[in-house]
């Protein structure tokens, strides 16, 4: 296709059906709810008992399953390197309390290219320690704005614990349950990547400039945030609280629709069946309930999700990743505000799997435009405006 034919293409707000990039990384069928991790159905890698978010990030950056050996060396580089700077635990400590957790993260990854960038994207081990980094000290920043933000000074990590166990530690000064950690781990496996969206996106335009990885965090960061993207999941819980009985579901979900808003957890560009991960994620809720105690919020929720089917069903809206995610944070005693910085600390895999391929066939990301201003009009002097 020349540039020419290109530009007489059709707009598409949204980029809808645009293909703007070739991958290996994941896959998604919309239409029968599947979604692969190079090539592996994500019911699989969610069920295997052996299987933890480090490994779902070894596969996803590096396109392979990691031996025995790869993901012990792998695991322990990220160990060591879980500790944050005292500045950045400093610098923190002058964000706004009211700040929001997100807006904290975004400033906290921007900070870690002060320390590390060298944007040296050809040195293969420059490549391995952002990655490295960025997984490690994500989670530790996520939960020590957490513990500052409450007037208390940031827990250490702890070498002897692994990756979920260690920051849910970190979070609450209490080593959790087993199973709870073994379900937050099988999350953030959950929320690791999902081919071309928004946030994934805006990190591919960051890293297509060549800037440093963790400006492309960052930036990614700031657009997972938005409440059409991961940031519904905290709208979500907002919502099952407002409705707050059975009853009050119909009427709710009625006076949206007549008032067109839209209904959080709802809809996804491109699947119109549920997401596979809610169905994933509903099961894990069941689990920690039957472990931990019930949580009223996931009658509703069920119940909801019945309404909305019957009656947007036929649009193709149904529950995406976002409608029971915050339910399994909620009953693991995770303040909602914290629930799209989880959904980073897990998509930091996503984003360094997209900016590792950007890398290798790189072309900066410069789309076109439909002008549709005036032209050739004259300029006003100020005076005479
Ligand atoms: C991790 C994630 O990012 S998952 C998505 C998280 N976001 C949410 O849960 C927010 C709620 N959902 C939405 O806003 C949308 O479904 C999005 C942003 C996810 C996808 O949006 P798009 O693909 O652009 O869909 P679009 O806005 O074109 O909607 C198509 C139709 O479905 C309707 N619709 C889509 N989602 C919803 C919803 N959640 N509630 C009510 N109506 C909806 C629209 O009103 C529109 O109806 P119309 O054709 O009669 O005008
Ligand atoms: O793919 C999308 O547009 C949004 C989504 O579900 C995700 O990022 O996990």
């Amino acid at each position: 296709m020349t540039v020419s034919s290109i530009n007489a293409c059709e707009y598409m707000p949204g980029l809808e059906g645009i293909p703007a990039a070739r991958s290996k990384i994941s896959f998604v069928d919309g239409k029968q709810g599947i979604l692969e991790y190079r090539g592996i159905p994500v019911e699989e890698i969610a069920k295997a008992p052996s299987t933890t978010f480090l490994e779902t990030a070894y596969l996803l950056i590096w396109g392979k399953l990691p031996t025995r050996v790869e993901l012990h060396e792998f695991e322990s580089d990220i160990r060591y390197h879980r500790r944050v700077k005292y500045r950045i635990r400093d610098m923190m400590k002058c964000f706004p309390e009211s700040g929001h957790p997100m807006d904290a993260l975004q400033a906290s990854a921007a900070a870690l290219g002060l320390f590390y960038s060298r944007r040296a994207l050809d040195d293969p081990q420059y490549i391995r320690q952002a990655v490295v980094r960025l997984l490690a000290k994500i989670p530790t920043m996520v939960a020590a704005f957490q513990l500052i933000r409450e007037g208390n000074d940031p827990i250490q990590p702890n070498d002897d614990l692994d990756y979920s166990t260690n920051f849910l530690y970190m979070l609450t000064e209490r080593i959790p349950d087993p199973l709870a950690a073994r379900i937050f781990d099988i999350c953030l496996t959950l929320h690791a990547e999902h081919t071309i969206n928004a946030s994934t996106f805006s990190a591919m335009v960051t890293a297509s400039t060549l800037t440093d990885p963790y400006a492309v965090v960052a930036s990614a960061v700031g657009t997972l945030a938005g409440p059409l993207h991961g940031g519904a999941n905290e709208e979500v819980i907002a919502m099952l609280e407002d409705m707050g009985s059975p009853e009050n579901i119909r009427p709710y979900i009625d006076r949206c629709l007549a008032e067109k808003k839209r209904i959080m957890g709802f809809g996804h560009r491109v699947y119109k069946v549920k997401d596979p991960r809610a169905s994933i994620l509903q099961g894990l809720a069941e689990q920690l309930f039957n472990k931990i105690g019930h949580d009223r919020l996931y009658d509703i929720a069920v119940e909801m999700e019945h309404v909305v089917e019957e009656k947007l069903g036929h649009k193709g809206i149904y529950a995406n990743v976002d409608f029971y995610s915050g339910l399994v944070y909620r009953r693991l005693g995770i303040p909602t505000d914290l629930f799209t910085p989880i959904f980073a600390i897990a998509r930091v895999a996503g984003w360094l799997a997209h900016w590792k391929e950007q890398l290798a066939v790189n072309r900066i990301f410069r789309p076109t435009q439909q002008y549709i201003g005036q032209h050739g009009l004259p300029y006003v002097p100020v005076t005479e405006r």
